[in-house]
């Protein structure tokens, strides 16, 4: 750029002439501070100023804050909001666009590129935003180029942009990521995978997409207990300052037991799908000690929920726990190491969390795992119900309560012990409604007759009545308006 006194004043480069008078005097002051003493300073300044506020009123009252990509080896959270938020605000009219997707997003991103502009207004404040990107001098540095956003604005609005504009960037930004956010479930089990997005990686977790397309609305289960259950999650959602005030760490514990194909699994994956929290699948029988539990606990991250399937073998910790009682606690893996993480340890492991715990027997597990205030909710997933077949019949087959066979599918329902699995199953051999529903009836006619058979052998005995309902209890919750029974 040609300094300020060789250009010529043309109404085109008139902007241009501006900003290089202005860094000719930023040049000129910053020699005054070097080679004068105080009082000729000072005089110089105000020399400075007068001048300033009589040619170029608006630029004085500028300011400019920078934000660096980086603090020491640390992200800067600012920037990362920054970039996400500035995401909605770039001109699609603009001349360059700079756009990027990864393999797992699934839209077209658009980013600020090298000194582009971006204006945005917040509260009648105009921000000019611009990534700012310092090339290294040396050749050998390539590649660890500076790179800042610098917002410039009015001073006066200082104390706005400061207390409100940045923590309302930060706030957009975390919306923005979180509707954009893919559940993802991590495991022990398998390595090679991609975990390009794992967030921190370590512990020995791996992770995929979690892509199980499962919702509420698609879970054949009591009305009464799945919307108790949503009611649940969004009352532990809503109550952050609530646990905090009390002291207790934001952790809910859920406990689900019914019979093979009731639908535990899909209700955890409906549970992630509906919060948008990470799925951190912990095979107990993989690991060893209570120090490799808290090792790789300490690495899973917060709004996530840990699943522990079949925690009948919770049994098997205690018989190991019994067999080598004696040694140090650290060195087993024992029921008492997993239930002191779930009571206290995990204010140590972030906030968010739900662990949940299935079982298809409740009565084996140990009385320590259903002590009063262990486990929030203990959900029962039982037989299918007529209620739960209407859910299955409109997601399997599109059909309302109007088809000709729905009556005698839901008495017989009533009348047999039927999983959701089984049935759904069957939903899935035609794609002729018709056809579809009578092997359904076939299957149910079946059990019928198996259970009359069944009952004539035993018919002197006393025979136990099958529980129809799923049902929930609130266990030794601390929430008092939360415990009721469905
Ligand atoms: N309540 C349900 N609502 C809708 N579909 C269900 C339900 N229960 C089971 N299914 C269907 O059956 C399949 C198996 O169910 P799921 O794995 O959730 O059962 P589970 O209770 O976890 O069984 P297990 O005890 O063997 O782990 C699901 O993928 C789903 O297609
Ligand atoms: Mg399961």
């Amino acid at each position: 750029m040609p300094s300020f006194w060789e250009m010529e004043f043309t109404s085109t480069n008139i902007f241009s002439a501006y900003a290089s008078l202005a860094a000719s005097m930023m040049l000129f002051r910053s020699l005054v501070n070097d080679i004068f003493p105080e009082p000729v300073r000072s005089f110089f300044h105000s020399m400075f100023e007068q001048f300033v506020k009589k040619f170029f009123p608006k630029s004085l009252g500028q300011m400019t804050i920078m934000v660096d990509e980086e603090v020491g080896f640390l992200t800067n959270e600012i920037y990362d909001a920054a970039e996400v938020y500035l995401r909605t605000k770039i001109n699609l009219n603009s001349d360059r666009l700079k756009v990027n997707k990864t393999r797992k997003q699934q839209n077209i991103n658009l980013r600020m590129a090298k000194d582009q502009e971006v204006i945005d207004i917040f509260k009648g404040i105009r921000l000019k935003w611009e990534l700012v990107v310092i090339e290294p001098k040396r050749e050998q540095d390539r590649g660890s180029e500076k790179t800042y956003f610098e917002i410039t604005f009015e001073k006066r609005h200082r104390e706005t942009v400061m207390n409100e504009y940045l923590p309302f960037v930060l706030t957009k930004a975390k919306e923005i990521k979180d509707s954009e956010k893919t559940v993802k479930i991590y495991t022990r089990a398998c390595y090679g995978m991609d975990d390009e997005d794992c967030g921190r990686g370590g512990g020995d977790w791996g992770c995929i997409n979690f892509d199980h397309p499962v919702t509420f609305d698609k879970l054949a289960m009591d009305p009464n207990l799945k919307q108790a259950v949503i009611d649940d999650l969004d009352r532990f959602l809503r109550r952050k300052d609530y646990y905090r005030k009390v002291g207790k760490a934001w952790k809910r514990g859920y406990l689900l037991y019914g019979p093979p194909g009731t639908g535990k699994s899909s209700l955890i994956a409906a549970m992630a799908n509906y919060l948008k929290f990470d799925v951190y699948d912990l095979e107990l029988t993989s690991l060893y000690s209570n120090q490799e539990l808290r090792r790789i606990l300490l690495y899973t991250t917060s709004r996530s929920i840990i699943v522990i399937e079949d925690i009948d073998c919770s049994s098997q910790m205690h018989d190991r726990e019994m067999e080598h009682s004696g040694s140090s606690d650290n060195t087993k893996l024992t029921l008492s190491g997993l239930l002191n993480f779930i009571d206290g340890l995990w204010s140590i492991c972030g906030d968010e969390r739900i662990i949940i715990f299935t079982t298809n027997h409740k009565d084996r597990l140990d009385p320590a795992l259903l002590r009063p205030g262990r486990m929030d909710m203990h959900i029962h997933m039982g037989y299918c119900t007529p209620a739960g077949f209407d859910v299955l019949a409109l997601n399997y087959l599109g059909i309302h309560d109007h088809h000709r066979l729905l009556p005698e599918i839901k008495r017989l329902i009533g009348e047999v012990e039927i999983t959701p699995a089984e049935i759904a199953e069957h939903l899935l051999r035609s794609d002729d409604v018709d056809l579809a529903l009578e092997g359904v009836i076939d299957l149910l006619k079946q059990k019928k007759e198996e259970k009359n058979e069944k009952n004539k052998e035993t018919s002197d005995e006393k025979h136990e009545t099958p529980e129809k309902q799923s049902d929930v209890k609130e266990n030794g919750s601390d929430e008092v308006e939360s415990k009721k029974d469905i």
